[in-house]
């Protein structure tokens, strides 16, 4: 690895894709530790799918994914999750938390993944989203604007390197919205993780440097 790899966490270099037909062409990108970057692009332009590819959760048709240096094409299923435990963080549209854990219990939840359960982090991570009153609460019985909050809190749990958000706050009117965005940039910030957020709301993403699809 060139040293000037190490700080980069994320590369992507010349990335195509196409389903039936071509979706996106050539596109590179580069994140060092604790940059934040926003992708835009209208409906339809492949920000979920340039996600994936990221994640390493769609196999690469043209170019290269780097996680911190190391390319990924061509590792296996589990190599990639293994390495996707430590390194990424996931905040989806949907918060995906499990509806028969608590809130604390769905923070926690990469951390019986991972064989490191640390119950007072998880607990401080609910306390700066604001939440650590309903640390007991199940999601059924919170609100859509804590509900993220929780998948922010989730992602962040394990302090990975890099921190992928696809359209993260979709589902909350505009107050909400911001406050949840403003969370995840400051979160983000806060633990020295690079951050990727999709969003097609410009407004959101004013101060960040950006990507368009
Ligand atoms: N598995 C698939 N098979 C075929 N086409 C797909 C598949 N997944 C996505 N597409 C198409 O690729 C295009 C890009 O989808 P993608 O979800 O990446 O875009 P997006 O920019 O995230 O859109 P949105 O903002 O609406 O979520 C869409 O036209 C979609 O229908």
């Amino acid at each position: 690895m060139a040293p000037e790899d190490r700080r980069v966490v994320l590369r992507a270099e010349g990335l195509s894709y196409a389903y039936e037909a071509p979706l996106f062409r050539g596109v590179s990108l580069a994140l060092g530790e604790g940059e934040a970057l926003a992708l835009l692009g209208p409906s339809g332009s492949g920000k979920t799918t340039l996600l994936h590819l990221l994640a390493g959760l769609l196999p690469l048709q043209e170019g290269e994914v780097y996680w911190e240096g190391l390319p990924i094409r061509g590792l296996s299923e589990a190599a990639l999750a293994r390495r996707r435990l430590g390194f990424l963080g996931l905040v989806l549209q949907h918060h995906f938390l499990m509806p028969e854990l608590t809130a604390l219990e769905n923070v926690l939840l990469p951390g019986y993944l991972a064989g490191r359960v640390d119950r007072a982090r998880g607990e401080a991570l609910l306390e700066r989203v604001g939440l650590f009153h309903r640390a007991g609460a199940f999601p059924l019985a919170l609100s859509g604007g804590e509900r993220q909050r929780v998948a922010v809190a989730r992602a962040l749990y394990l302090r990975p390197r890099l921190v992928l958000a696809d359209e993260p706050t979709a589902s909350l009117d505009r107050r909400m919205a911001r406050e949840v965005f403003g969370l995840l940039l400051a979160l983000a910030r806060e633990e020295g993780a690079a951050l990727l957020v999709a969003t097609h709301d410009e407004t959101l993403v004013q101060d960040l440097p950006k990507l368009r699809l």
